[in-house]
């Protein structure tokens, strides 16, 4: 259950609503309008806005209501899972894909509604799993562009080529190179289908205003061999730039962008861990900016680690002594890492490097320790000096480090499915928690560490599971489920960048990361908690992004970060009490109606 009312029975309370939306002014007459999804109403223009319009004539003469158009909709979605049944789940979900993206095509305020009152349905077709099969088969799959594309050849040409996008104001953009998308590696230009996924999640969670929406791509090459061979890819046919050839390339997109929009907040996703690292370090006090990756994902798992302490019947204080083995040394793995030991360190008043002690860090060559030639800086931190082991050695497997560790967590953010096999999962049955946790990260389903069958049937029914992509709870056969949450940074970023919005700060520090990860980690009871419940339902998403876009504010005005947003400025923000800045946050949430059109030459 969400904190307040359930966020699906708060929509259809909305949609009961009799206020009328105030006007939209719009440029274009007849059917210019009927092309443009953003003020298409399809058969739902009245009578008089087709006169006003120009419309008369261009449209079926019946008109039909906003209600009516949804349950058309649902009634065609329906039909199409029937319709379907027996096929393949690939051919399913992008088959399901397909009519979503034909409606966002044409309707947004139609797409977006039944997109937020049907998330938890939807989320796993716009986002993780389906959003990277769309991602892999994108050039087959294209037919519109959405969003913007900046490539190798644009350079110089980037502060003129910002001016092409239609929207006077943009608040919230996502950015990609495309080089790891999810587990699936570089996808090149294919792998903008993960900027729109995110910026539909924040439409959906933190009522951005899909206006004020920009999925880019910057499209650098790319160095998978079967795209570039590919004769239908839509890429740069080259391999990726590097070094300060690609460095110029960001840094000229993100003045672009700036100079545009000063205030706009740039999200970057799905980069390769040495860009991720180097943008965050050099854009981080420059621009608005955050790497959700990294920090994003951090919050969500810290929140996930602290919750499992509360499962175990613990007090928070308890997370100290806590063994977390995290399989995945990336952008992922190891922002957790530094997450987590800056809790620890905090929580103990002691260093970050005594705080290290409980913590294993393995990658692909097994467990990282100082011994390791070619040790990436960014793991340094997190090696393990082999004189504080006692029966494991450098490049230790996982079974061997489970074995031996017997942790409380085993956290994975590999990108490899199976990773946590059979063996690794009945070596957990011998953990020294009560509660043993599996949080199997990685993305989208196929690449999951395990499955959430083979977590509870392997590990024993008593362990707490999360994963990255959505599992089915799972039936113990006793009458008891074995509840699978879903540990993934879809929980914190659409409130990371609607409370940095809604506080006007200019930089987005580790206390308002904090403050959000905190946020997420108090929103669930005790007793929830101790059922293995760890992380809210998707039903209540934009719950929690209000919950955690006030958390945001508070510390932004904490920190004197804030500068305000639009009429409230840095002295009303302060004066605003929780439940205010919660109910500030909430209130400017965009709820999708139709609004009377207005032409405006
Ligand atoms: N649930 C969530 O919210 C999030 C999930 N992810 C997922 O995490 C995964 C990793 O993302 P990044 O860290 O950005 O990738 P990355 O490519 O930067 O890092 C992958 C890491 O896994 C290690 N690895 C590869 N094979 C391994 C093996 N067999 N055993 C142990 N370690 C192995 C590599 O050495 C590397 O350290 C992806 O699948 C991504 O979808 C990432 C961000 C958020
Ligand atoms: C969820 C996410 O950001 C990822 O898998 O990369
Ligand atoms: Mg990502």
């Amino acid at each position: 259950m969400c904190k307040v009312v359930r966020f699906a029975a708060a929509a259809r309370l909305r949609r009961l609503s009799t206020a009328i939306p105030g006007p939209c002014k719009v440029q274009k007459r007849g059917t210019d309008i009927l092309h443009d999804p953003w003020f298409n109403k399809d058969t739902g223009f009245p009578l008089t806005e087709r006169d006003r319009l120009g419309l008369r004539g261009l449209l079926p003469p019946r008109v039909i209501s906003f209600e009516h158009q949804y349950d058309r909709f649902m009634n065609s979605y329906r039909s199409l899972e029937k319709n379907t049944r027996g096929q393949s789940d690939k051919f399913v979900s992008l088959s399901k894909w397909r009519i979503l993206n034909r409606l966002h095509d044409r309707n947004e305020i139609l797409y977006y509604r039944v997109l937020i009152d049907n998330i938890k349905e939807f989320a796993p077709i716009i986002y993780t799993p389906t959003v990277g099969l769309v991602c892999e088969n994108y050039s087959g799959l294209f037919r519109r562009p959405r969003g913007m594309y900046f490539s190798a050849k644009d350079k110089g040409e980037m502060m003129s080529m910002i001016y092409n996008w239609p929207s006077d104001q943009v608040d919230m953009i996502v950015l990609t190179d495309g080089s790891r998308i999810l587990g699936l590696g570089d996808l090149g230009v294919q792998g903008i289908g993960i900027p729109i996924g995110k910026l539909d999640m924040y439409v959906a969670a933190a009522g951005i205003n899909p206006r004020k929406i920009l999925p880019v791509m910057l499209d650098v090459g790319t160095n998978n061999q079967k795209l570039l061979e590919d004769p239908l890819y839509l890429g740069v046919r080259q391999p990726r730039w590097e070094g300060e050839a690609y460095l110029s390339i960001v840094d000229e997109f993100m003045e672009a962008v700036h100079t545009r929009w000063p205030k706009a907040i740039v999200q970057f996703e799905d980069f390769q861990m040495k860009w991720a690292f180097e943008t965050l370090k050099r854009y981080r006090e420059r621009f608005c900016m955050f790497n959700d990756d990294i920090q994003g994902t951090a919050g969500v798992a810290l929140a996930g680690l602290l919750g499992t302490v509360r499962s175990q019947g613990r007090p928070l204080s308890d997370f100290l002594k806590q063994k977390i083995v995290v399989v995945g040394a990336g952008s992922a793995g190891l922002g957790v890492l530094s997450m987590a030991v800056q809790a620890v360190s905090r929580m103990s008043g002691g260093s970050e490097t005594a705080a290290n002690s409980q913590f294993f860090l393995i990658d692909k060559d097994g467990l990282v320790t100082t011994e390791r030639s070619n040790l990436d800086p960014a793991a340094v931190p997190f090696a393990k000096n082999p004189r504080d082991l006692e029966g494991l050695s450098e490049g230790a497997s996982v079974i061997e480090v489970v074995k031996k560790v017997k942790p409380h967590v085993l956290l994975g953010l590999s990108g490899v499915g199976g990773v946590f096999n059979a063996e690794v999962l009945k070596a957990m049955r011998e953990s020294v928690s009560t509660k043993p946790a599996i949080f199997a990260m990685s993305n989208p389903t196929m690449n999951a560490e395990c499955t959430a069958i083979e977590a509870f049937s392997h590990a024993g029914e008593n362990i707490v599971f999360a994963s990255g992509s959505p599992f089915e709870n799972v039936d113990l056969g006793n009458g008891e489920v074995g509840h699978v949450n879903q540990a993934n940074n879809m929980y914190l970023f659409p409130g990371i960048g609607l409370g940095t919005l809604l506080s006007g700060a200019r930089h987005i520090t580790d206390g308002m990361l904090r403050a959000a990860a905190e946020c997420l980690a108090s929103y669930m009871t005790d007793e929830d908690v101790q059922k293995g419940i760890l992380y809210p339902s998707i039903d209540c998403i934009r719950d929690v992004t209000a919950e955690v876009g006030a958390a945001v504010v508070h510390a932004a005005v904490a920190e004197k970060q804030a500068e305000g947003h639009g009429d409230v400025g840095f002295k009303e923000l302060a004066n605003m009490s929780k439940e205010e800045t919660v109910e500030y946050v909430r209130g400017n949430m965009w709820y999708p109606e139709y609004c009377p059109l207005v032409h405006e030459k």
